[in-house]
């Protein structure tokens, strides 16, 4: 089967320096897939030189086997492959609502009768709700932007970007600045998102990597050192040897095992919780 996207020889130059050299990647439809790699390995330009923000220097882009190397980020957009900001630009005075109304709005963007337009605006309206619902923001739909938390006004984006009926996610580091809590909400609605949408994704939080993905890629100098499952990238010996040097790295990768190890142990204790119950009332 086609796969959803493609990169084929993907490079990135800043001068003289290439910051990337050459990625291969294919990523299947739904495909949850996280770019990691250490500070200055070259996730970040990767990442805009597969949206489209950045020119690619060589190489190619396919998304579901088109070559859209070429297209600017607007381009890209229309045709469903859709990335979040690390600062985004949010109507800050607008409501939530609102913010979102608009991306639907933006996606259905024809000309419409005038006898049809109180019909289409509830239709928009309804549709705008549905998107806040799944992320989580139902009860602040009247709220200005301005009144959110931090962590909620991601959760924003990822409705406006739902707005945008999109095939592909591309998420710049979605969980930076949020506190424990809003990263856990954070990826409590990753995990509830449509299964057959696919999601690229950059973060630090190796925590948050190891939950939500299911591959990895480790940019290493700009080239892939590995690429896989989880459990396969924690242990891959060439990655824990990139990571050395930084400080933070071999306990990033405890930190992250022990976070996975809690919530494996967490969720044991909500299985057998659930057991008991079943045991005694069987299914409701
Ligand atoms: N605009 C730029 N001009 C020149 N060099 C750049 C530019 N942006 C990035 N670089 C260089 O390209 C290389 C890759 O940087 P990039 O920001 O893509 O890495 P990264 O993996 O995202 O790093 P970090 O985790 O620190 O954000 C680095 O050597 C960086 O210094």
């Amino acid at each position: 089967m086609t796969p959803l996207l493609e990169l084929r020889g993907l490079t990135r130059s800043y001068g003289s320096l290439t910051a990337v050299d050459g990625v291969d990647l294919t990523i299947p439809r739904g495909e949850r897939h996280a770019l990691i790699g250490p500070n200055g390995a070259g996730k970040s330009t990767l990442f805009a030189t597969v949206a489209g923000t950045l020119r690619a220097s060589g190489g190619s882009v396919l998304l579901s086997g088109q070559d859209i190397t070429s297209l600017p980020e607007a381009d890209r957009a229309r045709r469903g492959m859709v990335r979040t900001y690390q600062h985004s630009s949010l109507f800050l005075d607008c409501s939530v609502l609102d913010n979102v109304a608009l991306a639907v709005q933006r996606v259905h963007r024809v000309a419409h009768r005038f006898d049809r337009a109180a019909r289409r605006f509830r239709h928009t309206e309804a549709e705008a709700r549905r998107h806040l619902d799944s992320a989580g923001l139902s009860g602040r739909t009247g709220d200005k932007v301005s009144a959110l938390s931090h962590g909620e006004r991601r959760q924003l984006e990822v409705a406006m970007v739902l707005a945008t009926e999109p095939s592909l996610v591309m998420f710049d580091e979605p969980t930076a600045g949020m506190s424990a809590a809003e990263t856990e909400r954070f990826v409590a609605l990753m995990e509830r998102l449509p299964e057959d949408l696919t999601v690229l994704i950059v973060e630090h939080d190796l925590d948050v990597v190891f939950r939500l993905a299911d591959r990895v890629t480790v940019l290493h100098l700009g080239r892939v050192l590995a690429s896989g499952p989880p459990a396969a990238i924690r242990t891959d010996e060439a990655v824990q040897r990139a990571y050395l040097g930084s400080a933070r790295t071999e306990d990033l990768f405890a930190e992250a095992e022990a976070g996975i190890e809690a919530e494996a142990e967490a969720e044991a204790g909500t299985e057998a919780e659930a057991g008991t119950e079943a045991g005694t009332g069987g299914p409701r």
